[in-house]
C-alpha cells in the first residue's frame, strides 16, 4: 500500500447511482465493501461525503432559497449521507466513527481532531460530516481541511470521472487525461479539478490529490496498489 492514512472524498452525487436522485443501497455497499477492503489491509480511512444527491445551497439560491439556509440545508445532507455509509460498513463489521462539524448530539460526536486520530489509530473508520460547518464553501474544501488537520498522506478523490483533462470529459469528447498534474498547471490551464479554495488548502499544506473513478468497483484498492489509473495532483 502506498499510503498509510488516507482521507477519502466521495460525492454525494455518485451515491445516487442509476436512481438520478437520494442513495441507491447498490452504489453504497459497493463503496462500503471497497473502503472494508482497506481497513483490512491496516490503512487508516477518514471520509468526508458531498450532499449534492440531496440538496446544494447553490442550487437552492437559484430557486429563490436564502444562500446562508440552503447551505445549512446542504450540510445536514452530508450527515444523511455520512449516516448511511456509515450503516452499510457497520453492517460489514467495518467499525465506523460519525463525527459532526456542527453540533447534534446523539446524531454524531462533535468533530474534533485529537478525537479523530485517536479513532484513526483505533482502527475506526472516521467519517467527518456536515461540511466544514460554515456555510459558502464545499465538502472539497472540507476534504482539504480534514486531510490536512488529520495528516493523511493524500487525499483520494473519488469522483464518476477518472481522473483529471484537459477539459470537462462530459462535455468535450476530446478531452485528454493527465497521469500527473502539478498544482500551478491545474491553475493555469484553469481546470475544474476541485473548487479553488480546496486546490489552495492542499497546494499550501503539501497535500497530494488523486483523483479517480470510485464508481469503478476494485479502483480504491487499485490506486492504494499505485496502479496507473486516475490523475495525481501534487
Ligand atoms: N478538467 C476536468 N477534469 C476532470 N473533471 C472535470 C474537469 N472540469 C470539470 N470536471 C467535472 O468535475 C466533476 C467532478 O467534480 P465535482 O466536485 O463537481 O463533483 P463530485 O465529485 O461529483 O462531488 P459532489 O457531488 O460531492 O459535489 C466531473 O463530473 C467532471 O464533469
Ligand atoms: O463546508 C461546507 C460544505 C458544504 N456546504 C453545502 O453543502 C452542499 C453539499 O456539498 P457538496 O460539496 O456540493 O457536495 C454544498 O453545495 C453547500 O451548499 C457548505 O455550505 N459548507
Amino acid at each position: 500500500m502506498q499510503y498509510k492514512r488516507i482521507l477519502l472524498k466521495l460525492s454525494g452525487e455518485s451515491l445516487m447511482g442509476e436512481q438520478g436522485h437520494g442513495i441507491d443501497s447498490a452504489r453504497l455497499n459497493d463503496y462500503a465493501e471497497q473502503i472494508s477492503e482497506l481497513v483490512k489491509a491496516g490503512v487508516q480511512v477518514a471520509i468526508v461525503i458531498g450532499g449534492g444527491n440531496i440538496f446544494r445551497g447553490l442550487s437552492g439560491a437559484a430557486q429563490g432559497f436564502d444562500r446562508y439556509k440552503g447551505d445549512q440545508m446542504g450540510m445536514l445532507a452530508t450527515v444523511i449521507n455520512s449516516l448511511a455509509l456509515a450503516s452499510a460498513l457497520d453492517a460489514m463489521g467495518t467499525r465506523t466513527r460519525v463525527m459532526t462539524s456542527i453540533r447534534m448530539e446523539p446524531v454524531g460526536e462533535l468533530y474534533a481532531q485529537p478525537k479523530a486520530l485517536d479513532a484513526l489509530n483505533n482502527g475506526e473508520v472516521v467519517i467527518i460530516s456536515g461540511g466544514t460547518g460554515n456555510p459558502y464553501f464545499t465538502t472539497d474544501t472540507a476534504s482539504a481541511l480534514r486531510g490536512i488537520e488529520v495528516k493523511a498522506d493524500v487525499m483520494l478523490k473519488g469522483t464518476r470521472v477518472d481522473g483529471v483533462y484537459t477539459a470537462d470529459p462530459e462535455k468535450d469528447p476530446s478531452a485528454t487525461r493527465f497521469d500527473t498534474i502539478s498544482f500551478d498547471e491545474v491553475y493555469s490551464r484553469g481546470l475544474k479539478v476541485m473548487d479553488l479554495t480546496a486546490t489552495t488548502m492542499c497546494k499550501e499544506n503539501s497535500l497530494p490529490i488523486m483523483v479517480f473513478n470510485m464508481d469503478v468497483k476494485g479502483n480504491l484498492m487499485k490506486v492504494m496498489n499505485g496502479e496507473k489509473i486516475g490523475t495525481l495532483v501534487k
